[in-house]
């Protein structure tokens, strides 16, 4: 058996150079990651990136063509049986027999999961109550919503009390309403079970997941916090400002700040594309050039500023320097006051988009498109 030591004892999950190679040479390549107890991992990746087949590796589905799995310490190769009862699944189409009611269809898989008998009235019970299935016990499960099937099979992944939960794309094709009760009771079960879920949805992992792991063509391209994903992939470093002033002369003061490579005017139309969450479309102007200059010669025409009396404006900082307190202190002494200034950051989207579009154009052209696209909302 393969022994894998963290301080407090074993990982949950732990990946280590995975590979699998399908006879048409696509699958994944060399996937090495591991799990803590409690942690919520959120897995993100394009159509064909190899989710499903990282997902049914783990949980003991598909065996690896290269690599080891252990599921807390317990080698998934050596030991299929015990390690994968400490594995909850939901593969994208649950598994369930649509005839059978919600009670004989958990009964039915605590005999395959091997509850003891005398224990499987009150397990089942507790996850009738846990995931809101009371009052549909008796339901044949065909004639239950698609929100209602997805929470038994979240009950059927549950049932034995595993330690990890791997769901694949768990709300997918769920209306908004079913997407939210959802979203809610995954985040209820993370409070007790180690969770692994793919998803296309983005906003999924922001509000779901302490934890993202993005794979592109059968490769993970980035592991990390989403809320600090945006500090290491920021090349510059980007402040939107509103100062009080003259127009001409806060933007020459800006530009001459140290440090600061780059002043954009922010017009109301770029105030609009924020408010909707879409990224600005003109290129940003460096200070100094002659296309800032013949920018600033036409600005009259090309830029309407948001207030007449103040000037928003987009400043950037090569080599990621913060220059937020330089500003503040030439603007100050400028007596030009600031009205706000807010640091910019890359969204999640943008990270995904940087990460997978140029591969993705290259896959469009050597196989077929795919219809399912990666989302952007709920
Ligand atoms: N049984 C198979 N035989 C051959 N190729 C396969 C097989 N299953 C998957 N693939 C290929 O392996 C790659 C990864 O597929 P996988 O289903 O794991 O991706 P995915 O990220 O889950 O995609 P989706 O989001 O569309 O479900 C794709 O190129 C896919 O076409």
């Amino acid at each position: 058996m393969e022994i894998v030591a963290t301080m407090g004892g074993f990982d949950v999950l732990e990946v280590k150079q995975v590979s699998k190679l399908y006879e048409n040479q696509r699958g994944v390549q060399s996937i090495d990651f591991s799990m803590s107890r409690g942690e919520i991992v959120g897995f993100l990746g394009p159509n064909g990136a190899g989710k499903t087949t990282t997902m049914r590796m783990i949980t003991g589905y598909l065996n690896p063509t290269h690599g080891s799995i252990t599921i807390d310490g317990l080698s998934m190769a050596d030991h299929p049986k015990k390690a994968r009862q400490k594995i909850g699944y939901l593969p994208e189409t649950p598994p369930l027999y649509p005839e059978m009611t919600v009670t004989a269809y958990l009964q039915f898989i605590a005999d395959l999961r091997g509850i003891p008998v005398k224990e499987q009235k009150r397990r089942i019970g507790e996850v009738i109550e846990r995931l809101g299935l009371q009052g549909r016990e008796k339901q044949i499960i065909r004639s239950l919503s698609k929100g209602y099937k997805q929470r038994i099979g979240l009950a059927q992944a549950i049932l034995h009390s595993p330690d990890l939960l791997v769901l694949d794309e768990p709300t997918s094709g769920l209306d908004p309403k079913q997407i939210i009760e959802i979203r809610q009771l995954i985040r209820e079960l993370g409070e007790n079970h180690t969770v692994l879920l793919s998803t296309h949805i983005l906003p999924e992992i922001n509000t779901l997941c302490n934890r993202v792991l993005i794979i592109n063509q059968g490769r993970i391209v980035l592991d990390g916090q989403p809320d600090r994903l945006a500090n290491s992939m920021d090349e510059t470093f980007e402040v939107s400002l509103e100062v009080k002033g003259p127009r001409e002369a806060v933007l020459s003061e800006l530009r001459s700040v140290p440090g600061v490579s780059g002043v954009r005017e922010l017009t109301q139309e770029d105030a609009a594309a924020e408010h909707t969450g879409s990224a600005p479309v003109e290129a940003e102007v460096e200070a100094g050039t002659e296309e800032a200059q013949s920018l600033e010669a036409s600005s009259e025409t090309a830029t309407t500023p948001v207030l007449s009396d103040t000037v928003k404006v987009l400043v950037s900082a090569a080599d990621r320097v913060d220059v937020r307190e330089a500003l503040f202190y030439r603007l100050a002494e400028r007596r030009y006051p600031i009205l706000s200034m807010k640091k910019e950051s890359l969204s999640l989207e943008e990270i995904f988009l940087k990460l997978t579009t140029n591969e993705r154009l290259d896959t469009a052209q050597s196989e077929d498109a795919s219809d399912k696209e990666v989302t952007s909302n709920a």
